[in-house]
């Protein structure tokens, strides 16, 4: 079984997708994660270093290699994945248990607020500036994320709550 969690930045996937892994007792892995280890580079020194245009083609082509290498695993992907190089096609023909985190934006406002340094795509932004970027970002991002087969309303719930109800639907 492949199950696969997407959302925006902060939406919770690596901490929802950890519990659920170990609920189920099944392998773990965060694309993110996989693009460090492969690229032996940070995520933000790969923007600096080499753009973005290259991390979105090692993005798409390390989300076909973890697809393609295991059959039971659960996957949490990076904020941006769904909206590039046909990832969302790829990823629903792996799989029907695709599951969008969807938060609030003053959800991830509040989240992200604390956490800006290690995302390349807000950590030069002021503070006051993040609403309205997370704002506009998430209406360009939603249409790809609402391609996933289930909705989770993440917010003001706990990660086990949410894990438990993802268990609840999978196939
Ligand atoms: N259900 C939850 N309730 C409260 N806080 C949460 C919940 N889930 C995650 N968090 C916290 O929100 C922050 C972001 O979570 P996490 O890193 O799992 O998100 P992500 O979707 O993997 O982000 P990214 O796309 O940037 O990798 C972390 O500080 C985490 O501890
Ligand atoms: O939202 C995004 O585009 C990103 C989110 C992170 O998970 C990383 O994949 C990277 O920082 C880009
Ligand atoms: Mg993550």
């Amino acid at each position: 079984m492949k199950i696969v969690l997407v959302g925006y930045m902060g939406s919770g996937k690596t901490t929802v997708g950890q519990l659920l892994a170990e609920k189920l007792n099944m392998d773990f892995l965060d694309l993110d994660d996989y693009i460090e280890t492969q690229l032996n580079t940070k995520i933000p020194d790969i923007f600096k270093e080499k753009g973005e245009i290259f991390f979105r083609k090692a993005e798409h082509q390390y989300l076909q290699e973890v697809l393609e290498k295991q059959d039971a695993l659960v996957l949490a992907t990076g904020g941006g994945t769904p909206c590039y190089s046909g990832n969302m096609d790829l990823i629903n023909s792996k799989t029907e248990n695709v599951f969008y985190l969807k938060l609030s934006i003053p959800g991830l406002i509040e989240r992200l607020y604390k956490e800006k340094e290690h995302r390349p795509l807000i950590k030069h932004l002021a503070d006051e500036d993040l609403p309205e970027f997370i704002g506009k970002h998430l209406f360009e991002r939603s249409p790809f994320y609402a391609i996933s087969k289930h909705t989770i309303v993440a917010g003001a719930r706990t990660a086990d709550e949410i894990a438990n109800e993802i268990l609840e639907k999978l196939v």
